[in-house]
């Protein structure tokens, strides 16, 4: 084979050319470069720029196929995973001891002096830590002496970071470890479909949600983790979801239904960018104060009420023939079946003019997008799957679902990326 047709070289030359657009781009705007000292940047290449973007996803794609072709098929197959399982295990003990934040931010601190103050095993902590190093998280500068890299201080400085770590440990290992008897035992009993028939459930004994709320502490990281995942997809901010969708084009009034909206936080940033819409969020009645303080320090609780109201049920009076119906992150929550038992109270108070807007992941077709970034979403089908027996749906899936509802009840249209991120709006109308 020549060096032309060499696929290695071919990747080499699309990091290299990647790379330089990030490099000159930082460096024309006085940006720092991407480092592994404590000081180093922690969103060192901005999303927000869409050239920037593609060419960094370019470089992680093009990079992980070197790696994987460097590594080859046997070592892969192997080692499959070997480090990484350990790597979680050595993060979960350290994060467990409160390690990360007991290492200066600045400087360094002896493997000893860490023992004292954490109460771990000075030969243990050692252990872990070195297997942390491996991977970028802490580093040795001398020998039994511990300093951060811009990775571990992340750990250090943002409890919503150590969540991260805590639940894939705690809840998705687990989990995950269940997977082959949750599809032997359910896949084909009648109950298959049914929410309760998780991974989840043969490793905890309760269902996802029972079990946070018999063990709070878990809930509270639980919601840790989930500020700490959605922050970090830029493209997927409540101010993204009020930009990308056409708000403006409704009429002045209108009003839109947030259904299980939480306290009220995309609701909130839509009102604020569009003062001519009328919003009512409806979630369950103990998150009424904590949307009451947001709306109001947001200056919108005239125009956004909160609602207690079970998704379940008959849509109330108030929300009839509303313009839209919005719904983030419901449904990838639930089976089907469950699903048609939210959409039916809505369907049944649209009127022809109303919108259905859902806002989830939309699964590419195989092959059309970079692997890495299909991974992400592949995952999380997976992840819907052993803790909640749902999943994330393709366009057919979507449209599958809304007609198995009501045969009119057609999508519209479909905005994604670049607008969005991971997420897309979903609009759908019944059609007359
Ligand atoms: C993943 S969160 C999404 C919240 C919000 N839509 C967002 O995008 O941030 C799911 C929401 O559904 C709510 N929920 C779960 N079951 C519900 C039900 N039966 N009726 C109403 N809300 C429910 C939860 O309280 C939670 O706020």
């Amino acid at each position: 084979m020549s060096s032309s047709t060499s696929l290695l070289l071919k990747l080499a030359e699309e990091i290299s050319r990647n790379t330089s657009v990030i490099v000159e781009h930082l460096n024309r705007n006085d940006l720092p470069q991407p480092s592994f000292d404590a000081d180093g940047p922690s969103h060192p290449i901005p999303e927000a720029n869409e050239e920037l973007s593609a060419a960094r996803h370019a470089l992680i794609e093009a990079s992980k196929a070197l790696h994987t072709l460097a590594v080859g098929p046997s070592e892969t197959t192997r080692l499959f995973y070997f480090k990484d399982i350990y790597f979680v295990g050595a993060m979960q003990v350290l994060c467990h001891f409160n390690v990360p934040q007991q290492v200066p931010v600045h400087g360094e601190i002896s493997m000893g002096e860490l023992s004292t103050k954490t109460g771990l095993d000075k030969g243990l902590l050692a252990r872990f830590l070195r297997m942390a190093a491996v991977n970028y998280y802490f580093t040795e500068p001398r020998p039994e002496f511990i300093a951060h890299t811009a990775w571990s201080k992340t750990l250090a400085t943002d409890p919503k970071m150590r969540a991260c770590v805590w639940f894939r440990h705690s809840e998705m290992m687990p989990s995950v470890a269940k997977l082959v008897e949750a599809v032997e035992t359910y896949t084909s009993s009648p109950e298959a479909a049914e929410p309760r028939n998780t991974a989840f459930r043969l490793a905890f004994g309760d269902t996802f949600f029972d079990y946070k709320e018999k063990h709070q502490d878990h809930m509270v990281k639980f919601g840790q983790f989930v500020d700490a995942f959605a922050s970090g997809i830029e493209a997927d901010t409540a101010e993204s979801f009020a930009r990308a969708y056409t708000w403006e084009t409704l009429p002045a009034g209108s009003l839109v239904v947030d259904v299980g909206g939480g306290i009220g936080h995309i609701s909130t940033a839509v009102a604020q960018k569009h003062p001519l819409l009328r919003f009512q969020v409806q979630d369950f009645g103990d998150l009424a104060e904590e949307s009451s303080l947001l709306r109001q320090s947001a200056g919108v609780s005239d125009r956004v009420q909160f609602c207690p109201h079970n998704f379940f049920d008959p849509q109330p009076e108030t929300s009839r023939e509303a313009a839209v119906y919005f719904l983030r992150n419901i449904m990838h929550n639930w089976p089907d079946m469950d699903c048609r038992r939210i959409l039916k109270p809505i369907v049944e108070v649209m009127s022809p003019d109303s919108r259905l807007v859902v806002c989830d992941i939309v699964l590419p077709e195989p092959n059309t997008t970079p692997k890495t970034q299909e991974a992400q979403v592949r995952a999380l089908d997976i992840v819907m799957l052993s803790m909640f027996n749902a999943k994330e749906r393709s366009y057919e899936d979507w449209q599958d679902l809304f007609t198995s509802v009501d045969s009119r009840l057609r999508i519209t249209a479909v905005i994604g990326r670049p607008k969005l991120g991971t997420e897309s709006l979903i609009e759908a109308r019944l059609m007359q």
